[in-house]
């Protein structure tokens, strides 16, 4: 059987006394890509800022590996080593190297070995084209680049889930195509369990394995994703495909 990773029960989150999300149920086993998409204010940014302890949530379970998480800050500190977001702001520290935002939380909080952690870093900035910009510093790069090292830093963190909210929705349109081709690859050639926020619908159609459609806060249908794009369950989800002209 495949390894579950992640499992969400009856989640319930409120802003103040309003309710954002609504009785949330899913799950994703090792290996699987899920797109969140809805309207803008359908809740999807902050469904996955719940998984990574960035939003606290008042009822309802979230399961990581098999076992419950207890939501408290430490907890969701530890598990953020192995749950990697990356955010449409980057978040990368201005005052360090390219290499050392790679460097420090692998290092600092799992104490790894620098030599060791460098090497890798330096692979993965092979691999996504920025080898030579391991020096700079990240007011020297464009959009694209800061969002392509954003997901190297993540990586290097070894993470067993990988979350991307609008990673792409700050980028000139000539960025994105190559910061999508490396999620793509992540997810065809190293299999990386993921869950993707994304406005960029023939993105989602090509990675989706699964789709969850949210409306005010709730799944209004999950669907496989070549299913979801061809034949959507809901009148909703067709209204929503056609206004994103895909
Ligand atoms: N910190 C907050 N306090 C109060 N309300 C919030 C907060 N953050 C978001 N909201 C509200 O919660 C709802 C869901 O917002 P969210 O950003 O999760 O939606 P979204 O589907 O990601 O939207 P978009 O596609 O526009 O990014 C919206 O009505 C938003 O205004």
């Amino acid at each position: 059987m495949t390894e579950e990773i992640l499992k969400v029960e009856h989640l319930n989150k409120f802003y103040g006394d309003w309710q954002v999300l609504h009785d949330i149920n899913f799950d994703l086993k090792k290996g699987e890509v899920v797109t969140l998409l809805g309207p803008s204010g359908s809740g999807k940014s902050t469904l996955i800022r719940t998984l990574n302890g960035l939003e606290p949530f008042r009822k309802g379970s979230i399961y990581f590996k098999g076992k419950k998480i207890d939501p408290t800050p430490k907890e969701w500190q530890k598990l953020r080593q192995e749950i990697g977001m990356v955010f449409q702001s980057y978040d990368l520290f201005p005052n360090l190297t390219v290499l050392d935002n790679i460097l420090l939380a692998p290092t600092k909080v799992q104490g790894r070995n620098r030599a060791d952690v460098k090497k890798e870093a330096m692979e993965l900035l092979d691999r996504v084209d920025l080898a030579d910009q391991a020096n700079s510093y990240p007011r020297q790069l464009s959009g694209g680049q800061k969002q392509r090292i954003a997901i190297v830093r993540a990586l290097a963190m070894h993470p067993e889930l990988m979350l991307f909210d609008e990673v792409t929705a700050s980028l000139d349109p000539e960025m994105v195509r190559g910061v999508l081709e490396i999620i793509k690859e992540l997810s065809d050639r190293d299999h990386m369990t993921m869950i993707i926020v994304t406005h960029e619908m023939n993105f989602a159609a090509q990675i989706a394995d699964r789709v969850l459609f949210l409306e005010n806060g709730r799944i209004l249908e999950e669907t496989p994703g070549k299913q979801f794009f061809e034949h959507p369950q809901t009148a909703r989800a067709a209204e929503f495909l056609s206004s994103m002209e895909f």
